[in-house]
């Protein structure tokens, strides 16, 4: 077993660890390149018997699955650098929503699956959003499903709706951090209380209420009523973060789509630019 990945960065470096840690990859079957060295250098440091790639094409040759965490407006040199080392057994992953499948599968000879992680998958927790190339068997799907199944959740997409996914599933760790360093922040100005304790505390409650929600399961309106005593103090507090948030995710989602409808333009022109300009 050979298992390639192209790029070394936040995600790409996540999946290698998360997927040794797991044990669902040994080190030794895994190859790497990215662009600049000292990142494959601590890898390799931390994970002993990783190998180094002297090239992308290196990385690609003999892969089973190619994992390509590299940003959309680097794909073009990518594959191009990889195209004529790839065959038609092999599997290139790639988990960058706006590059289409149909786009790689145009451009590569091989078969192609769109899997989106997310940061918390590190903690074997969170979703991975799993869209399907036309070139894969149901078995190339069972094991890919398996193997992500070791550090997620895999959850089935349709890729049109890959933006609004990823929003709740790979964006929605930094909003929600965003909250809870608002909540924090309140927490410990307001009354002096220790960021640690505070951080703690808030750790926990979003832990618990994920939790919750899926355990019991309860809807976030249902959870809402559990927690406020009518006329009491959650009840009282929660009329002001209505009133000052209403609309909020509107508009995060608003500004995620005109950025990725510019994004898939630009990945296009990318990709295709005699024929598509
Ligand atoms: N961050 C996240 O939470 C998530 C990200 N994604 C997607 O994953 C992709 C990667 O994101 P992320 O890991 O955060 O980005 P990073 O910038 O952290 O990583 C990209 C890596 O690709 C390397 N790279 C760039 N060009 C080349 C090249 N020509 N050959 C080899 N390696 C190259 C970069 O090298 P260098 O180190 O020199 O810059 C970098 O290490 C993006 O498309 C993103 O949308 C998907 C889900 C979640
Ligand atoms: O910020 C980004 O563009 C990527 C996409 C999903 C998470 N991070």
């Amino acid at each position: 077993m050979k298992i390639g990945f192209i790029g070394a960065g936040s995600m790409g470096s996540m999946l290698i660890g998360a997927f040794i840690r797991t044990g669902a990859m040994q080190p030794d079957n895994i190859m790497v390149s990215s662009r600049t060295p000292s990142k494959l250098a601590e890898l390799a440091e931390q994970y002993p018997g990783l190998q180094i790639a002297a090239s992308n094409k290196q990385a690609a040759i003999g892969a089973d699955y190619l994992f390509l965490c590299i940003k959309p407006l680097d794909f073009r040199r990518v594959l191009d650098e990889i195209s004529h080392a790839l065959t038609p057994g092999q599997i290139v992953i790639s988990i960058t929503s706006p590059v289409k499948i149909s786009s790689l599968e145009e451009m590569l000879p091989c078969k192609v699956a769109k899997i989106i992680p997310s940061v918390v998958n590190a903690v074997g927790s969170g979703a991975s959003l799993f869209m399907w190339g036309a070139r894969l068997t149901k078995d190339d799907q069972a094991a890919l499903w398996e193997l992500f199944s070791c550090i997620s959740r895999p959850i089935e997409i349709l890729e049109e709706e890959v933006r609004v996914a990823s929003d709740l599933s790979s964006c929605g760790p930094a909003f929600l951090a965003y909250m809870l360093e608002q909540f924090i922040e309140a927490a410990t100005m307001s009354t002096g209380m220790e960021r640690e304790t505070a951080t703690a505390l808030a750790c926990e409650m979003m832990l618990g209420t994920a939790r919750l929600m899926l355990e019991l399961p309860c809807s976030p309106s249902e959870l809402q009523a559990k927690v406020s005593v009518p006329g009491g103090i959650t009840a009282a507090a929660l009329e002001v973060l209505r009133k000052t948030t209403r609309g909020a995710f509107l508009q995060v989602l608003y500004t995620t789509h005109e950025k990725f409808a510019e994004d898939l333009d630009r990945v296009d022109s990318s990709l295709f630019p005699r024929e598509r300009t």
